[in-house]
């Protein structure tokens, strides 16, 4: 985003990850209660005041970050983003610079730019670190796995210890099917919403306009007419020929249409990246199993599990 999270931010780091938590259980247990729909009663409960505080750490955090850039930016003189090669690209700018650019020119104030940078950092950090924790957990259980994704690696680093290229990140086809299939089991946004604009039949059912509805990505992506052995993790399903065949939204993870995920290319890379260097250097032996996992009901797939274990073996 531009900026780097050093000392002053990490204090308030975790406060932020505990208060994301908050915002999400507060979300959910609001959903089921159908009285607390009503505005007027949700504002006496206990559940608002949780999430009132909750949000307050979260502005907090994301403020911080904003003021950080803004004061570099002053610091250091650098008045329109031509002046610095921010991200390695002159001309190009990093996402919170060009909201602060648009700030100077009034096509956006200090709120919006904060909305737009909760967005990404809501959007851009549990749901990776939930995928990782979901893929790292699956490989260390699928030993053949492992050992194809081994020599798949050991034939395009050929024994260098480089970090990968974004032409060696490329070339990981078999890594991309292993992340995909993970993200089929481990949606890490298992459900969405969206609201009925116009009528629409779905399987004999008709649904009138104006309505909210749920798309529960975690059971589509169990669908045995579309996956067959849902439960098993088979990466093969991924390769370019089986994909071919089936229904372009019977997989999305990231969602589809015109509010699709605009991170997932940018993930794809950053998995393939920690996943391949950490394959590189240990071999993974499983602890928590897939069959251990207790989910619970939230706006991104967690469990209730204290933890998830997998061990490393450092590969000699
Ligand atoms: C494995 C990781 C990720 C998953 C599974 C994921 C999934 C999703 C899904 C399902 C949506 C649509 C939500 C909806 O329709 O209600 C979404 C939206 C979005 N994602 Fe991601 N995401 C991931 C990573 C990222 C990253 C790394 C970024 C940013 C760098 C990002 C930025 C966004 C943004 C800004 C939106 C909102 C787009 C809009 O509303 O127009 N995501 N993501």
């Amino acid at each position: 985003m531009g900026t780097s999270m050093h000392e002053s931010i990490e204090s308030v780091a975790s406060k932020y990850s505990r208060a994301i938590e908050e915002v999400g259980k507060a979300i959910i247990e609001r959903m089921c209660r159908i009285w607390l729909h009503v505005d007027y009663i949700y504002k006496w409960s206990n559940i608002f005041k949780a999430q009132e505080a909750a949000l307050k750490d979260l502005h907090t955090f994301t403020t911080s970050i904003i003021n950080e850039r803004r004061t570099y930016l002053q610091e250091n003189g650098i008045e329109t983003f031509e002046d610095e090669e921010s991200n390695g690209k002159k001309g190009r700018l990093a996402m919170l610079d060009l909201l602060l650019e648009k700030e100077k020119v009034g096509d956006i104030d200090v709120d919006g730019i904060r909305e737009e940078v909760d967005t990404f950092m809501f959007e851009g950090h549990d749901t990776t670190a939930q995928a990782l924790t979901f893929l790292i957990m699956t490989i260390a259980n699928e030993p053949r796995v492992q050992e194809k994704i081994y020599e798949e690696l050991r034939n395009i680093f050929k024994g260098n210890q480089n970090t990968p290229t974004t032409d060696e990140l490329n070339e990981m086809k078999y890594l991309e099917c292993c992340i995909k299939e993970s993200l089929r089991l481990y949606p890490s946004v298992p459900i969405i919403l969206r609201y009925l604009t116009e009528e629409i039949t779905i399987g004999g059912y008709i649904i009138p306009r104006n309505t909210h509805i749920h798309i529960s990505i975690y059971d589509l992506h169990r669908r045995a007419d579309l996956y067959p052995e849902p439960e098993r993790f088979i990466p093969e399903r991924f390769l370019p020929e089986a994909c071919a065949k089936r229904h372009p939204y019977a997989y999305i993870p990231f969602s589809a249409g015109p509010r699709n995920c605009i991170g997932q290319k940018f993930v794809m890379l950053e998995m393939k990246t920690l996943v391949s260097s950490l394959l590189r250097k240990y071999r993974l032996e499983a602890v928590t199993k897939p069959s251990d996992l207790k989910f619970r009901t939230d706006i991104l797939l967690r469990t209730n599990n204290e933890s998830i274990y997998v061990n490393f073996f450092n590969r000699c």
